[in-house]
């Protein structure tokens, strides 16, 4: 069987005050492309900071390419290129020099300065190549970083979070590179709050919440699994009051228009309109939308029915 990329095993974490972690288990597969989600709190940046070897797990046991994380420390991080969330740099380096400096602390050598100016292109960062880090943009920053993370070409990348606050063009332009890298053979570990962004770019979505992993499974099935949809109605007309078999669809009304949640197999468009027709007014417009991920992400994590029990 292929070594996983990433194999987590019973992994705990305890701070004094917090259970951060309770026992997560699941592989990541080399070539994959993977999404871990779940809300403020959930352990996300707890478990990457494992992965990376920067905490330690209270128990439990990880491997990036069969490398134990404490063990073969140097080998596992060898191996892994982590994009952090914070912007640390050292302010008086010129970009291309502080790259090549980090490819040195990894034993990559001038073999690997053609690779380092690939990234740079890549980056849209030839330009800024002899300017000092503290020159640059918050943008161009957050660029650097994410070529800081790849200088020694390894096999896993961990994104924590890449375009939080990034605008549209970079974010554009960080899709599009992190796909060819995937393409190429890398496995991307993708953290990220934009639900959109790991539905157009994941394979496998793993779900973390209150430090258990609640959802692991392939994207298409995580949106067919949940089989309703979205109608957008737009009315006219004075009509009356809605049936109650309509008023339960209610998601949100603004205007004229109702938003409705139907169930696949059990509500039927044709009923609906024609109770509301019925109940005296006319359809000026019809709109029906699939759930995103999105939906599906604050219906897993909804806590607002909990018990006191469940969160503990
Ligand atoms: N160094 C620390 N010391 C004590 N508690 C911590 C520490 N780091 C994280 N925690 C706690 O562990 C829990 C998980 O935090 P973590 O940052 O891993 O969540 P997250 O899923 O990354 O959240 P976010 O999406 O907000 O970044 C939280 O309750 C947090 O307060």
């Amino acid at each position: 069987m292929t070594e996983p990329a990433i194999s987590i095993q019973n992994v705990e974490k305890r701070y004094p005050s917090t259970h951060a972690l309770k026992g997560v288990s699941f592989d990541i597969r080399p070539g994959e492309y993977f999404g871990l989600l779940g809300p403020n709190g959930a352990g996300k940046s707890t478990l990457i900071s494992i992965i990376a070897g920067l905490t330690h797990a209270t128990s439990g046991n990880v491997a990036v390419l069969g490398h134990d994380v404490r063990r073969d420390f140097r080998q596992s991080r060898r191996a892994l290129g982590v994009v952090p969330q914070e912007l640390v740099y050292d302010p008086f380096f010129p970009v291309r020099e502080m790259l090549r400096i980090q490819a040195g602390y990894f034993g990559c050598g001038k073999d690997y300065w053609p690779w380092i100016d690939e990234l740079l292109e890549r980056l849209d960062l030839t330009d800024k190549a002899e300017v000092s880090m503290r020159a640059l943009s918050g943008g161009m920053k957050r660029r650097v970083l994410i070529a800081q993370a790849l200088v020694h070409k390894p096999d896993v990348v961990i994104l924590d979070e890449p375009t939080a606050g990034v605008d549209v063009e970079l974010r554009r332009t960080l899709w599009k590179f992190t796909r060819e890298l995937n393409e190429a053979g890398h496995t991307i570990v993708l953290t990220t709050h934009y639900l959109e962004e790991a539905e157009e770019l994941c394979d496998r979505i793993a779900i973390l919440d209150r430090g258990q992993l609640s959802v692991l499974e392939d994207k298409r099935a995580l949106l067919d699994r949940h089989p309703y949809r979205f109608l957008s109605l737009q009315l006219s007309g004075n009509g009356g009051a809605l049936p109650a078999s309509v008023e339960r669809l209610i998601e949100d009304r603004h205007g004229d228009t109702l938003e409705l949640k139907l169930e696949q197999g059990k509500d039927f468009i044709a009923d609906v309109m024609e109770a509301i027709r019925d109940a005296g007014y006319r359809i000026q417009d019809v709109r029906t939308r699939e759930p995103s991920l999105e939906n599906i992400f604050v219906e897993l994590t909804d806590h607002s029915h909990d018990t006191d029990e469940d969160a503990a």
